[in-house]
């Protein structure tokens, strides 16, 4: 098949996105603070300013019983279900079906006061990546979000600002087999959940708003997401 423009983009950052997800937050140099911390979620944050604008890298890490990670991908990639969970998600739109694996999307979020409210034009992608480390262990899933140009859809031309985002959610199956040799349930998965994000607010917000949204927002979304996939998947057979 003849290759998407975006192709070449979309695997290179792909790779890097997952080696940095891979990384343990003391590998992935210093300044990470623990800011929210529920049961097996820990949520990190780096303080970084571009260009006097708040841009803090934020990595969670989450270990979430009786969902494997190709259902949390499933869930978290497929635009179906995207308005049960994303509370913040005013409008989505798929510009593009780039592959049965990649979609171009538009989304406007709910207005935060007393900043304007603000979009995101970008690509996502979901793939299966082999466990190089322990061959016949449980593969691995991940999506990657990254903001891209859309001619169709100019930056700040509406009322909303432009927001940039890079984003990686990579997901590890653990399966924990019965002593007695019955077969695999729910009770003897579990998913590994990294999540990682940048997001350039794209003009003008308050640090302390943007702070205090992502201190707010970020624990609450993937509280919301993991329970709502539990909940998506618990009389359904395993997604592996
Ligand atoms: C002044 C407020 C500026 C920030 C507004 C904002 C920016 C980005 C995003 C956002 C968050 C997660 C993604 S995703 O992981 O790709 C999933 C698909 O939706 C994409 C976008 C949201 C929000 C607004 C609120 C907010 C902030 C964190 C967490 C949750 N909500």
């Amino acid at each position: 098949a003849v290759q998407h423009r975006l192709w070449p983009e979309i695997d290179k950052m792909v790779k890097q996105q997952v080696a940095m997800a891979r990384m343990g937050i003391g590998e992935c140099g210093t300044g990470w603070q623990l800011f929210a911390e529920d049961g097996e979620m820990k949520m990190y944050r780096r303080e970084e300013e571009v260009d006097g604008m708040v841009v803090d890298p934020l990595k969670a890490v989450h270990v979430v019983k009786g969902i494997t990670g190709h259902e949390v991908c499933h869930y978290f990639f497929s635009p179906k279900y995207r308005y049960d969970w994303e509370t913040t998600l005013e409008h989505m739109t798929v510009l593009e079906t780039i592959s049965d694996d990649t979609l171009m999307f538009l989304q406007t979020h709910k207005r935060i006061w007393p900043a304007s409210q603000r979009e995101a034009v970008f690509w996502s992608h979901m793939r299966k990546l082999p466990n190089d480390q322990d061959r016949d262990g449980p593969d691995m899933w991940t999506v990657v979000n990254n903001s891209t140009e859309d001619p169709s859809h100019p930056a700040n031309v509406g009322k909303c600002v432009r927001i940039y985002l890079t984003v990686c959610l990579l997901c590890q199956t653990r399966v924990h087999p019965p002593k007695d040799g019955t077969p695999i349930t729910r009770d003897n998965v579990s998913c590994k959940i990294t999540y990682c994000s940048v997001v350039n607010p794209g003009g003008w917000a308050p640090a302390s708003v943007l702070r205090a949204v992502y201190k707010r927002e970020y624990p609450k979304f993937l509280k919301r997401f993991t329970t709502y996939v539990i909940n998506q998947t618990k009389s359904k057979p395993i997604m592996f």
